[in-house]
């Protein structure tokens, strides 16, 4: 499949300081891609590379079959993108401000931007100063959306937003990616990687730990499981084992058949069984090393 992003060997230390080391990454067409990390990871330093607003120490980034540097406004012209922090010049409307986002791409959005702002329920009215946190961020979507673009780079996008939100937002992915449009986007919230990406790369202290299908990145992070009643289940392999009084919780790769014979005859009160948080599908992903 024709890959939209290519980036090689990207690397980008500001003076002394590592922001990314030799990372390298491809999203095809038509694809949504997470891209995930601690705080400080790389992630905006990518982002930045990805959109030309900084220069890289060593490595390129190929956007469209072109290279950012050498191309920068032709790409940046079929690019949606969205900031992980927006600022406004304060005293414009809402309104006025997607206008003149989409002046800077030459279009006339109107009819687009009106459609979105109905869906995000936003009142193009109000002043940009007035807004939530949660609102200001739909402004920056709808400017990042109104314009028809190839490839949609969104930087942290649902932070703020609510659950409902959250949702409509990614019904308005998954149409720009049904529609051939490819979506880059970062994020903190590993289960809607989970469920509405199709790849997904991890990234740490500079580095790509894993670049993989969801569904394997998943496969191979282990579960969470918490037992009220006993501290202890004898004959399985659990990591990161926490016992309190009456309690157990563990990471668990094994199959859940093992599990449930492990537990029979045991005093189980209670049995949870939830995905790892971020941090401890990275344990995951440092203790099998870099992939
Ligand atoms: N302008 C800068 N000057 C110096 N160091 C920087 C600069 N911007 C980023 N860094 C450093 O580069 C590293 C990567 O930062 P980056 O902002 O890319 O991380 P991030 O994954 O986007 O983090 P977050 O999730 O907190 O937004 C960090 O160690 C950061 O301190």
């Amino acid at each position: 499949m024709e890959n939209i992003i290519n980036i090689q060997n990207l690397t980008k230390y500001y003076g002394k300081h590592r922001g990314i080391e030799d990372l390298s990454l491809s999203v095809r067409k038509g694809e949504i891609f997470g891209f995930i990390g601690p705080n400080g990871a790389g992630k905006s330093t990518t982002i930045r590379a990805m959109m030309g607003l900084l220069i890289p120490t060593a490595g390129k980034v190929e956007i469209f079959g072109l290279s950012v540097r050498e191309h920068k406004t032709d790409i940046l012209r079929r690019i949606g993108y969205m900031p992980s922090e927006t600022t406004f010049y304060s005293g414009m409307r809402v309104s006025e401000v997607i206008r003149f986002s989409a002046g800077l791409y030459g279009k006339d959005c109107r009819e687009e931007a009106g459609c979105l702002c109905e869906r995000l329920k936003l009142d193009m009215k109000k002043k940009v100063e007035e807004l939530s946190l949660g609102n200001r961020k739909k402004v920056g979507i709808i400017c990042a959306f109104q314009h028809e673009a190839d490839l949609y780079i969104l930087d942290e996008p649902t932070s703020g937003l609510d659950p409902l939100m959250q949702k409509e937002f990614f019904s308005l992915v998954r149409e720009k990616s049904g529609g051939g449009a490819a979506v880059f986007l970062s994020s903190h919230i590993l289960s809607e990687i989970r469920r509405y990406c199709h790849r997904a790369a991890i990234v740490r202290d500079g580095h790509l730990i894993v670049e993989d299908d969801v569904k394997t990145i998943c496969h191979s992070s282990a579960k969470r499981v918490t037992i009220q009643g006993i501290e202890e289940v004898p004959g399985i392999q659990a990591k990161d084992v926490i016992r309190g009084e009456g309690s157990v919780s563990f990471l668990y790769n094994g199959t859940m058949s093992e599990l449930i014979r492990a537990l029979q005859g045991l005093a189980v009160e209670d049995l949870t069984i939830t995905e790892p948080d971020l941090e401890e599908t990275f344990l995951h992903f440092y203790e099998g090393g870099k992939r």
